[in-house]
């Protein structure tokens, strides 16, 4: 199995793993200079992201604007299949991407086809399945290889998860590398069991279960991840000196959001889509609402002559 450091933290309790006392945990963190989740500055209107981010952006200077799917610029729905982007944000969003100053990337964890049909933008740069699938604008394609062990146990994992909790509604939805349990119809008195269930199933096959909306997402066991792939993109797109030449933001709503949040810190401004006011994040931002990122997005492209 392969953690990255933040999981290291995250799962004291795996084998060969010790658990510090919390003071030390601190120490630890500041040694290796990593970022701290923390509750974020919260924007609340349209007027609040010039008020909190004076001077941020630069016309001159590139933007990379880098987005999640669902919860982001579409409302979560109750089925994956009714997802829609407000109109609004459809058409700043098409202004945006066809500006030659601006680089745009949808990170998804749906599977890639899927995100690029809901999302319908051509030029763009698109990441599916968590970044495990990345698709260039020329259709050229960066697959992360996952180990032959890690693809046999998917296909087992898929196999028991639907002969033993795919049952009073839940069901699993393939991704080919990833997968998602979805539980919102299930009846309370037994949803959170069930659920266990699936968690215990999941982690047995060496997954990672990560908390979603109604939803467990599994995803495979490597170094991997939303925020690996947006640095991966930004690499690629700009040269190792991307953060010296461009004004990077990332927004997103949920667990597997914070990875490309955690590693943005300081290179970028990341904004978390939450109601929760004390919600934990590596962002610099929290947006209280799911309608405010169409208002990011007005912020963005007025601040690009748009
Ligand atoms: O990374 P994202 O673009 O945010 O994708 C994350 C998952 O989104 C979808 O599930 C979630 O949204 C659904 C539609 O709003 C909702 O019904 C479900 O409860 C949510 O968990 C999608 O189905 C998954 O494949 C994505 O991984």
């Amino acid at each position: 199995q392969e953690y990255n450091s933040t999981q290291l933290q995250q799962q004291p309790n795996q084998p060969g793993l010790v658990a510090l006392p919390s003071s030390l945990n601190s120490v630890v963190r500041n040694l290796a200079n990593m970022p701290e989740k923390r509750v974020a500055p919260t924007i609340d209107n349209a007027e609040d992201f010039d008020l909190k981010l004076p001077g941020f952006l630069n016309k001159n200077k590139t933007l990379a604007i880098l987005l999640d799917y669902d919860g982001t610029l579409a409302p979560i729905a109750d089925n994956p299949n009714k997802t829609v982007m407000p109109i609004t944000t459809e058409v700043v969003l098409n202004k945006l991407a066809k500006h030659p100053n601006v680089f745009m990337a949808i990170i998804s964890g749906r599977g890639i086809k899927d995100v690029q049909n809901r999302v319908g933008i051509s030029g763009i740069m698109y990441a599916g399945n968590h970044g495990i699938e990345i698709e260039r604008p020329d259709g050229s394609r960066h697959d992360y290889q996952l180990p032959i062990e890690v693809q046999e146990n998917y296909t087992k994992l898929v196999k028991e998860l639907r002969a033993n909790v795919e049952k009073n509604n839940a069901w699993v939805e393939d991704k080919r590398v990833s997968l998602t349990y979805h539980y919102r119809d299930t009846p309370l008195d037994i949803k959170e069991s069930q659920k266990q269930v699936a968690v215990k199933i999941i982690e047995s096959h060496g997954f990672r279960a990560n908390q979603a909306h109604e939803a467990i997402e599994a995803k495979p066991p490597v170094n991997w991840n939303k925020g690996e792939a947006a640095l991966f993109i930004l690499k690629q797109q700009f040269g190792e000196n991307w953060a010296d030449d461009v004004k990077v933001v990332f927004a997103g709503d949920d667990t597997t959001d914070e990875d490309a949040m955690r590693l943005l810190q300081g290179v970028g401004k990341s904004f978390r889509i939450s109601t929760d006011p004390q919600i934990q994040t590596f962002a610099d931002f929290r947006l209280s609402r799911q309608d405010l990122v169409s208002d990011l997005l007005k912020w963005l492209s007025s601040a690009y002559g748009l």
